[in-house]
């Protein structure tokens, strides 16, 4: 095999594009929307307030606060015709092809036909798409058809309730806030950039979304707090955890949550998420899996200088408060939602057609065989 050509690749630290939403790492480790640092608004922000920040350009007041949560609110209904794509889809498929399946139908439904229209079709999207998994996961695991329109009063809380059938107590809708932003918004990552570059040819924005998701998917990004659940619920103990880690190491596998492509000493979302995962463990009576994963960070840390991203601790945050590890990574979904949009935004207002060029590595040049002569 051809040795890795590693001279640019991914594009690591060239510069894309510009925007005003984000900072990654600036110092190695910081993170801030629109100036705003992560820690403060993870610990005093509302999901709905982050949103309107990204994708509004500022805070909103209470007076605009209480009007965009009674919009979304007003917008939770499932279309009929999206009821029945998602009561087709097998019940063994993947939760992430569910999201990218049921924005691919919204759109057809509800067509962004004029760009003047895109903050209604946010909105929307943003009001629905839990709806969209919730319902979905609950006729094809359970063979129920939920009521859509629940009186919650967040997005987090709505995915709970309509996910277990009750009212999510005042803990669980807090780690549901502080999850949601952290994972709002992240500067140009792979399925940002996937957005930006399909709304740079003008297209709608259903189509920007959709293409984001299915590149949020793969465990590379996305799929890391998934693949992370699947890992750390194998290790029975702390010492387990060390000694398979460690042959994990040895035999040069990938440890899913662990490294990122632009922080250099930490990711700045894990202290705030692994907080949460260690209050709820203790809330349920944890003795493993919290401890285990603590362990898990301790020793890539000695071993690799490797830190956990912010996929880790939600693994066990979201398990602890009974989510299935297959709906992680569309929880990341209705979140990022709001980063990819504003970037679609960003890119509409200041577009050129996002076009790079490639080194050719190819034939020089090659003489045409005709079929019958050819092996
Ligand atoms: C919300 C998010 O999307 S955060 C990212 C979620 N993804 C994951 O958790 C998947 C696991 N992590 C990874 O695969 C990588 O760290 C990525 C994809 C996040 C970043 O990739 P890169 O920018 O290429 O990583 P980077 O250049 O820092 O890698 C340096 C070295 O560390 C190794 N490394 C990086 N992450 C890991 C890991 N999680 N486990 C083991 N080794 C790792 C790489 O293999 C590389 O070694 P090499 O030079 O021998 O090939
Ligand atoms: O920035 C990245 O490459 C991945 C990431 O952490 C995110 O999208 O939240």
């Amino acid at each position: 095999m051809a040795e890795k050509n590693i001279g640019g690749a991914g594009l690591r630290g060239q510069v894309a594009g510009q925007t005003a939403l984000c900072t990654v790492g600036q110092s190695g480790h910081g993170l801030t929307y629109r100036g705003y640092g992560i820690e403060v608004l993870a610990d005093k922000a509302e999901f709905e307030e982050v949103a309107y920040l990204l994708l509004r350009g500022k805070l909103p007041n209470q007076a605009e606060l209480d009007a965009y949560k009674a919009k979304l609110k007003s917008l939770r209904s499932l279309p009929q015709a999206l009821r029945e794509v998602l009561e087709r889809i097998p019940a063994d498929a993947h939760p992430m092809d569910v999201m990218r399946t049921g924005c691919s139908m919204l759109g057809v439904l509800e067509t962004e036909a004029d760009f003047s229209q895109q903050d209604d079709h946010i909105d929307r999207m943003l009001a629905l798409f839990p709806s969209i998994i919730c319902y979905w996961h609950r006729f094809s695991q359970d063979g129920v058809r939920i009521e859509t329109e629940t009186d919650d009063d967040s997005i987090g809380a709505h995915f709970l309730h309509m996910l277990h059938g009750r009212t999510p107590d005042a803990l669980h809708e807090k780690v549901m806030h502080a999850s949601l932003i952290l994972y709002a918004e992240h500067e140009f990552n792979a399925s940002t950039f996937t957005a930006r570059v399909c709304a740079s040819t003008l297209s709608d924005i259903h189509s920007c979304i959709t293409g984001a998701i299915g590149s949020l998917r793969g465990p590379l990004h996305g799929g890391a707090n998934e693949a992370a659940m699947a890992m750390i619920e194998k290790f029975k103990s702390p010492d387990d955890a060390e000694e398979q880690i460690m042959g994990m190491l040895e035999r040069k596998e990938k440890i899913m949550g662990f490294g990122h492509a632009i922080y250099r000493e930490s990711d700045p979302r894990n202290a705030i998420i692994k907080k949460w995962a260690q209050k709820l463990s203790e809330e349920v009576g944890d003795k493993v899996l919290y401890p285990v994963s603590a362990r898990c960070e301790e020793v890539m840390w000695r071993e690799k200088k490797l830190f956990c991203n912010a996929d880790f601790f939600h693994a066990s945050a979201y398990h602890f408060m009974g989510i299935p590890t297959e709906l992680f990574t569309p929880i990341f979904v209705m979140s990022r939602l709001t980063g990819w949009a504003a970037h679609v935004k960003e890119q509409r207002e200041n577009n050129r057609i996002i076009r790079p060029s490639a080194d050719y590595t190819g034939p020089e040049s090659a003489e045409w065989t005709p079929i019958e002569q050819r092996h």
